[in-house]
């Protein structure tokens, strides 16, 4: 039997070519994305049309053949399955009602109530796992719950989190039950996109590196480990990537104290040194700087195979230290899988 790249990356195999998938690989620097966004009208839409969701998690793999899909959606849909008002403001992003009191908190559905609202989600990941090469492997995934918290306290996107960490310190039980919902409610969602068809999950922690010191440990580690460890309850194997964006040093370990199969690296971090301190307990996915697809030419071929050569004794899922941005050259793209895979 097969087994496909992205597992064997997983299972702690080294490969002579790492398998590659990139974070917002299905997104605007791609005009086949912008094309199918614009039938659907605006982003939610299409997050919520499995038709239109299928097609542009598969627009990639057409155009480039990566090793991995990643399920099309957000990490915003989970709050609003839980009863938050979401939209997005067009060239700025998400904005929510917020998520401050026990009086908002009392108004959120529990975690048996989300399947309704995110049964689109669900169809889209079954289109997926009948229409992929079946060399693919196709990613699920959700945001850790502090990433998420952030958006639902602030009711958008902040630069350094202000609200979450001021409502951390002035209410800690309303913001640890917040954190506690979203734990409960991360399980039922990835484990419904697992009986689904998803083959591997990621949880998106991209505000991790403002949590410090026993706050990193209470509410970056403590809900990853309880979601990996519930997950894999249920589905014996599961392979699980984490993301704690921006950890710095607090990479180190994170996969043996979580159970995370793999974590993946930003590029905040030098190769050199997540080889040295985190590949040692395990994959690693990462961490090629997005900028990169934007400027092209010989410094992303040479930064590409500076990449590969630093992770090239371990198990290695080449990816971005963050996603594509939407400026990238679609033409950078293939250029950084040539200095990948064609030597
Ligand atoms: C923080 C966060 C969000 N969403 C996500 C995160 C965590 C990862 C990260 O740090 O980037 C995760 C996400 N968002 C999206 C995916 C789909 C899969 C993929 O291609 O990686 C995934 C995995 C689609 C998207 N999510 C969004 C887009 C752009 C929407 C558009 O087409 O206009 C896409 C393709 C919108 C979004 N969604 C979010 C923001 C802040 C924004 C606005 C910023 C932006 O426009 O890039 C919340």
């Amino acid at each position: 039997m097969m087994t496909k790249t992205i597992h064997k990356a997983l299972a702690g195999e080294t490969q002579a070519i790492p398998p590659v998938w990139m974070m917002r690989q299905a997104g605007r620097y791609l005009p086949e994305y912008r094309a199918t966004r614009a039938q659907a009208g605006d982003f939610l839409s299409l997050c919520y049309t499995p038709d239109l969701a299928a097609e542009v998690t598969l627009q990639p793999i057409r155009r480039y053949g990566f090793d991995a899909a990643i399920l099309f959606a957000d990490i915003l849909l989970l709050p609003q399955a839980l009863g938050a008002d979401l939209w997005f403001e067009t060239g700025e992003g998400p904005r929510l009602s917020t998520t401050t009191t026990p009086a908002d908190l009392a108004r959120l559905g529990g975690k048996d109530d989300i399947h309704g609202r995110l049964s689109p989600v669900y169809e889209t990941v079954r289109i997926l796992s009948r229409e992929l090469p079946r060399e693919t492997t196709l990613i699920g995934f959700a945001g850790a719950p502090w990433t998420v918290a952030t958006y639902m306290i602030a009711g958008r996107g902040t630069p350094d989190q202000g609200p979450a960490h001021a409502l951390k310190s002035a209410d800690r039980a309303t913001f640890a039950a917040l954190i506690d919902l979203l734990t409960v409610a991360t399980v039922e969602y990835l484990s419904a996109q697992v009986q689904a068809g998803a083959e591997v999950i990621k949880l998106f922690d991209s505000w991790a590196g403002s949590l410090k010191g026993q706050d990193f440990t209470d509410f970056a580690l403590e809900p990853a480990r309880r979601i990996i460890a519930a997950l894999k309850a249920r589905h014996p194997g599961l392979p699980v990537i984490a993301f704690p964006r921006e950890a710095g040093d607090r990479y180190i370990g994170f996969a043996r104290a979580t159970g995370a199969d793999c974590v993946a690296i930003d590029n905040s971090v030098s190769a050199e040194w997540a080889a040295a301190h985190v590949q040692t307990d395990g994959c690693v996915q990462g961490n090629l700087d997005p900028a990169l697809l934007v400027t092209g030419g010989d410094r992303l071929t040479e930064e590409t195979r500076r990449v590969v050569r630093a992770f090239a004794n371990g198990p290695h899922i080449f990816n971005l230290g963050h996603g594509i941005t939407p400026d990238a050259d679609p033409d950078n793209v293939a250029r950084m899988l040539d200095a990948i895979r064609g030597g």
